[in-house]
């Protein structure tokens, strides 16, 4: 038997998933590693710790499987995205704790540059805005502050990757300082159109071009590892979004799909065209196959799960995420709670990094499962946001549908929520691990062991659709109440 292991670096977990030569899953391992919070606003990960818990998640994945390194084809490599490193070209040790995409502390940096006029020219090529959200202020800060890491830089010792792009190069122990283009596409060094990286903003954000990996297509020859056991190579590789966008088969222009995990990411395919957005959604790369671009409209909300995470380690009104349900069914109806998970500042369409989370509409009577279902609710009105400025940018009359993926889409109580604040049905897939399958498909496609596209589509199934109930009207006046909210919360 043939296997494919797909390794999913996410914000909070690593997590090994081996797939076999039908695309079933036949072991999995994960392990969570530490968040650091140095600061308000700040959050970094140590990129040590992430390393280690990758090796351990694969090579759990195949002991408790009994899978031989002989056995797998090809490695899939999907990966928080943004999440900057600089490490030492020579022993290979991280200069500092990775800086995590949740990060604001270059909120002043980004400020500088917008007064000085430079964010058009900065979105027309990289399709991003500037936000501390992205790498290259975050390379910038780096070069900065860390003691002697300018000099170093200059000199050619430095490398910088998003995780994707450390990890390859550990797993073939320096042999290879490589990216795919989604992960490049989320740098604001990267130009989207030509396919390269931008001489002009690495000079603008002084950034030294010898530190940028070489970029691939998402299937690809990134380098073979030999410290799983035995030579195996990395065929595919896409940051989770992306990768979730293509493991949910969304391959045609129009189609749709939302992860909820610590974030909310909607991907809209837009096909060979990049959509320039009038209403703040990003532009950005969906996939690279044979050197074809397919561009996707992205809307990006940094708290979702994450909330859900609030009510369980900070309110400790819940034990468990499943619980944050059962609780918010047995909210009043009449009470109009509304709650703006605003902790690390709004992202699309409001991009406002200061803002900071509130809860409105508080009576005597609200309690708990107000307060639950406030924030389960606060996820669909923050994707109704950018199911909006999607409609706006894209004057495709299809009906969309939204694919849904990622933790929090194993609760029935929010999807139907959601469709009921979107007023569109919500399709959630079987196969809910649509981000660690993307990623093995394009390695599992590159080795020849899985279908091409169209196979891969005609694998898609349908586990259940959410269909709206809520009467237009009332999801009206709870949409106006949700954008009453975010604008005091914006002016608090
Ligand atoms: N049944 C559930 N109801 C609501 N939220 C959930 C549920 N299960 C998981 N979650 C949330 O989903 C998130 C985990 O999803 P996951 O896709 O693993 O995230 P990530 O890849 O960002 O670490 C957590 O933030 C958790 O709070
Ligand atoms: O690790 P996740 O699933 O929260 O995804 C993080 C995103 O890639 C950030 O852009």
């Amino acid at each position: 038997m043939t296997f494919i292991l797909a390794i999913d670096q996410g914000t909070t977990s690593s997590r090994a998933i081996l797939f076999d030569a039908n695309m079933k899953r036949a072991g999995t391992a994960q392990h969570e590693f530490t968040q650091h919070f140095p600061q308000e606003g700040w959050v970094e990960h140590d990129a040590e710790e992430i390393w280690d818990s990758v090796l351990r998640v694969c090579r759990e994945a195949m002991e408790t499987t009994g899978v031989t390194p002989d056995q797998i084809a090809g490695i899939g490599i999907t990966n928080q995205r943004e999440t900057t490193v600089i490490w030492d070209r020579a022993t290979g040790a991280p200069i500092h704790n990775a800086i995590v995409w949740q990060d604001r502390r270059t909120a002043d940096i980004c400020a500088r540059y917008k007064q000085a006029g430079c964010e058009d020219d900065v979105t027309h090529q990289t399709g991003l805005l500037l936000d501390p959200y992205f790498s290259g202020t975050k390379v910038k800060w780096l070069l900065d502050n860390v003691p002697g890491a300018r000099d170093r830089a200059d000199a050619g010792e430095l490398m910088f990757g998003t995780i994707d792009s450390f990890l390859i190069w550990r797993l073939t122990e320096g042999r290879s300082h490589a990216t795919d283009a989604t992960n490049a596409a989320r740098t604001l060094l990267f130009d989207i159109h030509k396919g390269d990286w931008s001489a002009e903003i690495c000079d603008l954000l002084d950034v030294p071009m010898s530190m940028l990996p070489t970029v691939h297509d998402c299937a690809s020859d990134f380098g073979t590892t030999t410290l799983l056991g035995g030579d195996i190579p990395i065929l595919g590789v896409a940051g989770d979004q992306q990768a979730a966008t293509i493991g949910q088969a969304c391959f045609h222009a129009g189609m749709m799909k939302s992860t909820y995990g610590t974030g909310c990411f909607a991907l809209l395919n837009t096909g060979d065209k990049p959509v320039e957005s009038k209403n703040r959604l990003l532009t950005t790369i969906a996939y690279q196959l044979d050197g074809q671009r397919t561009y996707a409209l992205e809307g990006s909300i940094f708290i979702a799960g994450a909330a859900v995470q609030w009510l369980r380690d900070a309110l400790q009104i819940i034990d468990n995420a499943a619980e944050s349900g059962e609780l918010a069914e047995k909210a009043d109806a009449n009470q109009h709670v509304v709650m703006v998970p605003a902790f690390t500042g709004l992202g699309a369409p409001y991009w406002n990094p200061e803002c900071r989370g509130a809860i409105f509409g508080l009576t005597r009577n609200s309690g708990r499962a107000e307060i639950a279902n406030a924030t389960l609710e606060s996820i669909a009105f923050q994707t109704r946001d950018l199911w909006h400025a999607m409609q706006g940018d894209w004057d495709d009359n299809a009906e969309v549908i939204l694919r849904v993926d990622g933790g929090m889409s194993a609760s029935d109580w929010a999807m139907q929520g959601l469709a009921d604040l979107l007023g569109a049905p919500v399709d959630r897939p079987m196969m809910q691990e649509t981000t660690a399958l993307g990623a093995a498909w394009l390695a599992g496609m590159r080795a020849g062991v899985y279908p091409d596209q169209q196979g891969f589509s005609e694998t898609w199934a349908l586990d259940q659709r959410f269909e709206p109930v809520l009467s237009a009207d009332e999801r009206d006046a709870a949409y106006t109440r949700w954008q009453r909210a975010v604008s005091a919360a914006m002016a608090f």
